[in-house]
């Protein structure tokens, strides 16, 4: 197998006269959590965006499972399992929190949703679906009507029917936004129970949970990759202080 899941090469994105991905070369190796963080408008989503699918670069390549996929659109990439959380399937408001999971699950083995048989007769995908719920510490509101669930808890099933969606890579775009502390030290649990079994690339703003995650970090400023590194290279890294940290203390 190679060093590398995922991996761009001299990536480039321009919105005008703004150069937003400067020749970006980034890997993720298999099952690492692999954090991108820079300061505000560094060009994160963007790049997150480019690696979904969902922008396409002026020029470079992104590469996946030794694949060339700078040319896919997002659900050929994400049928490879290059996904983005809540990407692909959006929530159905009259279903339960399991039949979307089972939905997700569905949506990522088979080319059209098979509505005609009862969607929870599929016991293969109802038992993938029953773990990703189970992950995301969502057993309890299997029965409940998505509808009816709080911001904190939508934004877990998204997750949930992400993982249903079994990816090889998962890109997580700031999936603690907007959560109370409590909703967010549960995501910072689960992220650290998918370590090593899952690939993932995580944009956080919550320097606290990318050190106490990540296995390494990309520091993008102004477009560019400055660094990667474990989190100690990169708490100790000169030019990183002075660029992105400032005086702050990191970690
Ligand atoms: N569709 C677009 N058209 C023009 N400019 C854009 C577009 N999307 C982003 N930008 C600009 O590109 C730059 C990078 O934006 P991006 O959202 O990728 O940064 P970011 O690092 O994710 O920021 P934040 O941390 O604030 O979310 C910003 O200057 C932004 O204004």
């Amino acid at each position: 197998m190679s060093d590398y899941l995922l991996r761009t090469e001299s990536l480039v994105k321009r919105f005008g006269g703004l150069l937003v991905t400067d020749s970006v070369s980034i890997d993720v190796r298999p099952g690492e959590l692999h954090a991108i963080i820079g300061p505000n408008g560094a060009g994160k989503t963007t790049l997150i965006n480019q690696l979904s699918g969902e922008l396409a670069a002026n020029s470079g390549s992104v590469l996946f499972a030794g694949e060339n996929v700078t040319a896919l659109g997002i659900h050929q990439r994400a049928r490879r399992g290059l996904l983005r959380s809540y990407q692909i399937t959006s929530i159905f408001e009259g279903f339960t929190v399991l039949e979307n999971t089972v939905l997700a699950a569905m949506g990522a083995k088979e080319h059209a949703f098979r509505f005609w048989k009862p969607m929870l007769a599929r016991q293969d995908l109802v038992q993938i679906a029953r773990q990703a719920l189970e992950v995301t510490s969502l057993t309890d509101l299997a029965d409940a009507p998505a509808a009816e669930l709080a911001y904190g808890q939508r934004r877990q099933l998204e997750l949930a029917m992400a993982l249903a969606a079994q990816p090889k890579v998962l890109l997580l775009d700031e999936p603690m936004a907007g959560m109370s502390a409590q909703e967010s030290a549960g995501v910072v649990a689960l992220l650290k129970r998918l370590k090593g079994t899952h690939t993932i690339l995580l944009i956080e703003h919550d320097m606290d949970a990318v050190f106490a995650l990540a296995d390494r970090i990309t520091v993008l400023v102004y477009g560019k990759a400055m660094f990667s590194g474990t989190p100690d290279e990169i708490r100790n890294h000169p030019e990183v202080k002075a660029v992105y940290l400032g005086d702050e203390a990191i970690g």
